[in-house]
């Protein structure tokens, strides 16, 4: 980050605030910037870093409460809260009501083992990024001295974790507000405050003069004392404070801190953002409640129903227990976790990809589109003067010059800490041509209105040596708003608009400048927006931004891998579309859409539009978020990236948001996923990261949840047409426990390139219809192996009949669920895998359990007894083979999975 020397003092800085009136109500004055400062013991020049230090050691690190990672046993707390685990161990506590300690035992092993599992994954995601989260860890730009006696403070990058009450800090576009602050100074600040009261409109800014009215401050360090009023939210709307959690949309300013870490409004609970939830988190706990309802009616429905068939009480209450707790997918929170964890950690490890939020991961998987920024993203920015032209047309220099005027007092008397690369442009390039000293003139800068990507004009007001009495406005900013402000017949506007569409075609940038002069006016802040009016054009400055170098590789990729593309520039059309094509992607027959077209379409009509259209220009950042929510809207899921305080709405509004590591830091915070210091070259295996777990979940729940439903069916059905039932409880839970751990292989499946062509998503409506008809089936091969057993045991209906019975559906059951996982597992293109890969061989596995776990002495512990005959094992193998081939024939006719 460059910093920009000390500003020459324009008319509202802390200076100039009066002190507080010795007794003149410390209630009023304690809002003066002064009083704040008197306070919290430390001055305009901030602390020393002595005073600093022994601040950190009494205050703690500033660490915004969202980032704190939880505690093992946090996690374990969060885990028993969920809808699962929470049926689960209800049905553990009434199976020990009942006097069933054996199955409330089993449940709580089960609970456990699933809580400890997860925890650990999450544990172990969390430590692969952790190294990298220092990569893109908030800084800060603090004033400190380095002892008592320093004139001047030195301007220091320091951790946000490293601030304390009392630092006087800079602030600029795109940065995170990183504690509770109070203004000292500012020039055209604008913050967005959606994570603290909800509301997403932006917000002015501006220090309190002596004596207004506000907030106060309280002992050193103890943050802001005021008692917080009874809306809550009124003292977000103080102009002066600004909190930790805020955003910088626009200008910037200088401020001293009052409250850090576990004291801010933030950590206070002031949180209005709940968790986004992603596509991926709808579908799953779309299903997950879906079950959660057939657990809870299971066991009614079953005493109801054998209530009226075979009345046998109470004493079927264990056995409908078991068969809920076999319907639950227990392990689904594991193999989400660690899937998603392990895809998480090898983009860590391998790409320098942080994935801030592990369902995205999904989401990036079913990603079908992908919005892009153009500048800073698809294109360097790194401007570089390619021309000046006045009105007419003719090469001038002058345009130069009074352009390099505007940047140069904006960046002096602007209050921000970062360089804006077009006027760091600009001023290089006027200092090439003309020498360092070519702007010392008789000009000097009184005020500044900043750039915002809204207005898109940036102002800087100066006073001529042999002029007083006179200001002058000079303005620069995009061709349209310029010249929308200047005096000019509609013509030559026209033709200007001309001019400029003709340079944009050509790929540059284009600025214009303008100039008026007005009466001077005194004041703290007395020029306004308002003030941007009838100017005179001065001309046209053309840049020239290079594309990135592997971008058009990459967005080829993307596209062959099922991905569309879309530009979303705050840029002119005529620039976005020729970068578009120099992108190797077709603008579309609509041509580039922008913003004036796009406010002129409902919604409706919007999301319609949408999929036609590459380009979208003239974008501010409401615009882009709402392409990005009529993408959405017109079913698509959405990706977006971008590197600018303008796409900070858009990153939030796309089911996932990228970013390059070098964003501005609000935008990293608001992103998903974090890539490398080379974007393109992660976008793409980010990309199948996100597609094979998402293939690996979607295979997993069909595997689980089918079986599952089978089972619990066969079972009750069973349960109701028989005078005994077909599995004991304990042999119920066994088999399940069995299952459950063979499902754990999904963790660490492979995929082949063939299922990640195109993107996956997890669908609820498709899987629900998938594990009902497959579930059915599986029903049907268990009723008719009921069927068999006894129809061939002699005497089911004896105790000894009932061993053999059980021990034949056991071995049936495991089998067929081992068939399942290997028939049901696979996408299209996995026949051709040589090596069989962990689930194939947990499948094996588990079969065997099933044949040989009856035949060892805890068989008989069990009770089941194994002295089938011949017919039957011979009729078993006949059912399970009827079975294979009806799931091979149900896949090749219908239900086909992603990949
Ligand atoms: N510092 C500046 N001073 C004056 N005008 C500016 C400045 N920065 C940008 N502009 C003008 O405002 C327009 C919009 O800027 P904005 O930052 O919203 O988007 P962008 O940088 O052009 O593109 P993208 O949205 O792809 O990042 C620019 O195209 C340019 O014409
Ligand atoms: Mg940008």
């Amino acid at each position: 980050m460059n910093s920009v020397p000390e500003a020459p003092g324009p008319a509202h800085r802390t200076e100039d605030v009066a002190p507080a009136q010795p007794g003149g109500g410390t209630a009023l004055a304690a809002h003066a910037p002064l009083t704040a400062l008197r306070l919290l013991e430390t001055g305009p020049r901030g602390l020393t870093e002595a005073e600093a230090e022994e601040r950190l050691a009494r205050h703690g690190e500033n660490t915004p409460p969202v980032r704190r990672t939880p505690s093992l046993a946090g996690r374990l707390v969060q885990r028993v809260r969920e809808p699962f685990t929470a049926v689960l161990l209800l049905l553990g506590l009434v199976s020990a009501a009942i006097g069933s300690v054996g199955t409330a035992c089993v449940i709580l092993a089960l609970v456990t083992v699933s809580c400890v599992l997860r925890a650990g994954g999450e544990l172990r995601a969390d430590r692969s990024v952790a190294g990298l989260r220092a990569l893109v860890a908030g800084t800060v730009t603090v004033l400190r001295r380095r002892d008592p006696h320093a004139a001047r403070p030195d301007e220091r990058e320091l951790p946000a974790a490293d601030l304390v009450p009392g630092d006087v800090i800079r602030l600029g576009p795109g940065d995170l507000v990183p504690a509770d602050v109070l203004l000292l100074s500012s020039t055209g600040l604008v913050v967005g405050q959606a994570q603290l009261t909800g509301e997403s409109g932006p917000l002015g800014k501006h220090q309190a003069s002596a004596g207004s009215g506000g907030a106060g401050v309280g002992e050193p360090g103890a943050g802001l004392s005021v008692p917080d009023p009874a809306t809550g939210t009124a003292l977000f709307d103080e102009p002066h404070l600004c909190f930790q959690g805020s955003t910088v949309l626009a200008g910037g300013g200088r401020a001293v801190v009052l409250a850090t870490g576990g004291e801010t409004r933030l950590a206070a609970g002031h949180q209005h953002t709940r968790p986004r939830q992603s596509a991926f988190d709808r579908a799953l706990q779309g299903t997950a409640w879906i079950l959660v309802r057939f657990m809870l009616l299971t066991p009614p429905v079953v005493l109801a129903a054998d209530a009226a068939v075979s009345g046998r009480g109470v004493a079927i209450l264990p056995f409908a227990i078991a068969v809920a707790v076999s319907l639950t997918p227990e392990m689904l929170p594991v193999v989400v976790t660690a899937v998603l964890a392990r895809g998480a950690a090898s983009l860590a490890r391998e790409r320098e990809v942080i994935v801030r939020r592990l369902p995205a991961l999904h989401d990036l998987g079913a990603m079908d589109v992908l919005c892009l920024d153009k500048t800073g993203t698809l294109t360097q920015d790194r401007p570089v003067l390619d021309r000046t032209v006045n009105p007419g047309g003719a090469p001038d220099a002058e345009v130069l010059r009074w352009a390099a005027r505007n940047a140069l007092w904006t960046l002096q008397l602007a209050e921000t800490p970062v360089v804006d690369t077009l006027d760091d442009a600009i001023l290089h390039a006027a200092t090439e041509r003309y020498g360092p000293s070519c702007l010392e003139d008789e000009y000097e800068g009184v005020a500044v209105l900043p750039f915002d990507p809204v207005r898109r004009l940036s102002t800087a007001v100066l006073r001529a040596s042999d002029r007083p009495g006179t200001h002058l406005l000079v303005v620069k900013g995009a061709v349209e708003a310029v010249l929308e402000r200047c005096v000019l017949a509609e013509a030559e506007r026209e033709e200007l608009r001309r001019t400029a569409a003709r340079y944009a075609a050509d790929g540059l940038r284009l600025l214009a400048v303008a100039t008026a002069e007005r009466p001077s006016r005194a004041g703290p802040c007395p020029y306004s927006s308002a003030d941007e009016r009838g100017l005179s054009l001065r001309g046209l400055v053309a840049l020239r931004d290079a594309l990135a170098p592997d971008a058009p590789e990459a967005l080829r990729g993307l596209r062959d891998q099922g991905v569309d593309v879309k530009i979303l520039t705050g840029d002119h059309p005529g620039t976005a579309a020729r970068v578009c094509r120099e992108l190797g992607l077709q603008p579309g027959a609509e041509g580039v859409l922008t913003a004036d077209r796009i406010d002129r379409l409902a919604d409706r009509e919007l999301a319609e539009a949408v999929g036609r259209v590459t380009v979208f220009a003239r974008c501010t950042p409401r615009h882009k978020a709402r392409v990005v929510a009529a993408l959405r809207a017109a079913g698509h899921t959405t990706g977006f990236l971008g590197d600018g305080v303008n796409d900070l709405a858009a990153l939030r509004s796309a089911d996932v948001g990228l970013c390059p590591r070098d964003a501005v830091p609000t935008a990293r915070e608001s992103a998903d996923v974090v890539l490398g210091e080379r974007p393109f070259a992660a976008v793409e295996p980010a990309v199948t990261a996100g597609r094979h777990s998402s293939v690996t979940l979607t295979s997993y729940l069909r595997v689980a949840l089918s079986s599952n439903l089978g089972n619990a069916v066969a079972m009750l059905a069973a349960a109701l047409l028989f005078p005994f039932v077909p599995m004991l409880p304990a042999q119920v839970l066994v088999q399940n426990l069995f299952f459950d751990a063979a499902q754990l292989a999904f963790a660490f499946d492979r995929r082949g390139p063939a299922e990640l062509r195109r993107p996956a998503a997890l669908r609820p409506g498709e899987l629900l219809r998938f594990i009902t008809g497959f579930g059915l089936l599986n029903a049907a091969a268990d009723l008719a192996t009921f069927g068999v057993l006894a129809w061939t045991v002699a005497g089911a209906a004896t105790e000894a009949g009932q061993g053999l019975f059980h021990a034949g559906w056991f071995t049936e059951n495991l089998l067929t669920q081992a068939m399942v996982m290997v028939l049901l597992r696979s996408g299209r293109g996995m026949a051709r895998q040589r090596r069989p890969g962990p689930v194939p061989l947990a499948a094996a596995l588990l079969a065997a359990v099933g044949i040989v776990l009856p035949l060892t002495p805890l068989g008989p512990a069990l009770g089941m007894v194994t002295a089938l005959t011949a017919a039957s094992y011979a009729l078993l193998a006949l059912i399970l083979a009827l079975y294979g081939a009806a799931l091979v024939a149900a896949r090749r006719r219908g239900v086909r999975t992603p990949g």
